[in-house]
């Protein structure tokens, strides 16, 4: 039964760079030492520390450079509890521009190509040649223009890529650690590709050794900083506003950045970033990052996570068997509702199954008496019909293989949900771990909403109106006490 269709424990790893700024939170070796990373509130100190060396040379090279005026910039960077932040030198009105980043100083797949490396970088992905970009920079140390920028990068985040074996055994049997581990697998062999094609055979660009895990790092910065969803830029690292941090309580949909100019008669194009929200001289401006995003996502990507229920999610992965004897008619089916041979569907505690959950569940499960919904007299209505039950024994058959791939999902997890939340009770659980447990907890809840409503549906299976009643009822051949109404010839 478990073979008609499967539940993944590990979703798709989506293409390079999803949307919204993609930040990650870190020790930076040059940010001093271990920071707390709690978020409790954006108002600091007073007297917050005078930011380390290599921010006040930042500083002092962006402004020296025209990127910014120093004195004028509402906004200055500062250390925060987030790691570095930008902190508001003046009170800062709702909706205003904080930063105006000319062009120039972006780092996107344009700057590559204009560089030293630009010709042997052509083909390849926009990610891996600005990640190529990124390290041979950073290996130039004193020889590149961008130093100033570079040293204030941070070394690592407590993103799930640069975690131990021993912090991701915290995480045994979740979707965050397939999707990491996925991840970490195609870093790899990106890496391994271009170090075949592009750093070995142009030594004289590349004169120094570039490991796995400078790709690694290189991945992790633009995958946690690099700003999207921006008028023809899917990937450009932007100086200075890479500096802004998440607040878990800005909810606005608005994106807080846009790209400006560029028109005709228009002045150089600009990257301008406003704050969301009013914010108090010597609050921290911040935004809302990604509002889609799981809490999986957001590990995996920033090394944070919420403690919003929606932010927990799980993503189930359906598939029509290519054994199955209706293969061909069913996945003609779901192509025709963009669905695929595989589908994947994100549910999120809290909140109702995906509406095409269902419908492809009872498709994939069909058979039987019930796969002459598959003829293709049937093709332009099927769809409607699988929208609702179909016959007991494929209500039945649906909840039984959902129930059990929930129940397998769950045995793999090593913790209870009540021993997680104990543990969250406790105070001052280390970063990672907080990160660990909260997501654990958090599919394990949405495996649990997913059981529960798959076994409320096994308890009405005989309630249930199925297509032949239906079928009858359209025919007026069902009495109103469901009876069936046999012709009679007179
Ligand atoms: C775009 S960078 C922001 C600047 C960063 N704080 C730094 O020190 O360079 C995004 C990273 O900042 C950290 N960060 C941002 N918002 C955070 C939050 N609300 N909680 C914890 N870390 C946060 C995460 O490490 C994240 O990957």
């Amino acid at each position: 039964m478990a073979t008609l269709f499967s539940l993944s424990p590990s979703p798709p790893f989506s293409s390079f760079l999803s949307p919204v700024v993609k930040t990650s939170s870190f020790q930076k070796t040059v940010h001093c030492t271990a920071r707390p990373l709690s978020v409790t509130s954006n108002i600091l100190s007073p007297e917050p520390d005078p930011p380390p060396p290599a921010v006040q040379t930042f500083w002092k090279w962006v402004s020296g450079e025209g990127l910014i005026s120093s004195k004028k910039s509402p906004v200055k960077p500062a250390i925060v509890p987030e790691g570095l932040g930008l902190v508001a030198q003046r009170d800062i009105g709702r909706n205003e521009v904080v930063l105006e980043v000319p062009k120039k100083f972006w780092i996107n797949p344009d700057t590559v190509s204009a560089s030293e490396i630009g010709s042997v970088c052509g083909g390849l992905k926009p990610w891996i040649s600005v990640a190529l970009f990124l390290i041979r920079e950073k290996k130039l140390g004193e020889e590149s223009m961008w130093r100033y920028y570079l040293d204030i990068l941070p070394q690592f985040t407590d993103s799930t890529i640069y975690w131990s074996e021993e912090e991701l055994s915290e995480i045994q049997g979740t979707q965050l650690l397939s999707t990491t581990i996925g991840v970490k697998e195609y870093v790899q062999s990106e890496f391994e590709k271009v170090e075949e094609e592009v750093i070995l055979p142009h030594k004289k660009l590349f004169p120094f050794p570039i490991t796995c895990d400078d790709f690694l790092w290189a991945f992790g910065i633009l995958r946690s900083r690099a700003f999207s969803r921006l008028r023809g830029q899917n990937l450009v690292l932007i100086p200075i506003a890479d500096l802004i941090n998440h607040n878990p309580s800005i909810t606005t949909e608005e994106y807080a950045w846009e790209i400006k100019g560029g028109g005709l008669f228009s002045r150089d194009v600009l990257f301008s970033l406003r704050s969301p929200v009013s914010v108090k001289a010597g609050e921290q401006v911040m935004i809302q990052y990604d509002l889609d995003k799981s809490n999986a996502e957001l590990a995996l990507d920033y090394g944070f996570i919420e403690s919003r229920p929606e932010r927990n999610a799980y993503t189930l992965t359906l598939q029509i068997s290519e054994s199955d004897e209706f293969f061909g008619d069913k996945l003609d089916i779901a192509e025709s509702n963009d669905l695929g041979e595989t589908a994947y569907f994100d549910i999120t505690l809290g909140q109702s199954l995906p509406p095409k959950m269902i419908p492809y569940l009872r498709l994939v499960a069909l058979r039987g008496t019930d796969a002459f919904l598959l003829e293709s007299i049937f093709r332009n209505a099927v769809w409607g019909h699988l929208e609702l039950p179909i016959s007991h024994a494929n209500e039945e058959l649906i909840c039984q293989v959902v129930r059990a791939a929930c129940s397998s999902a769950l045995s793999g997890y090593h913790t209870s949900i009540e021993e997680d939340e104990k543990l969250m009770e406790g105070r001052n659980l280390d970063r990672r771990l907080q990160i660990a447990v909260g997501t654990r907890a958090g599919e394990k809840k949405v495996l649990q909403q997913i059981d529960g409503i798959f076994k409320e549906r096994e308890l009405e299976l005989n309630e249930l109106e199925y297509y032949q009643e239906r079928r009858l009822k359209d025919l007026g051949l069902v009495g109103e006490q469901g009876d069936i109404i046999f012709w009679e010839p007179k």
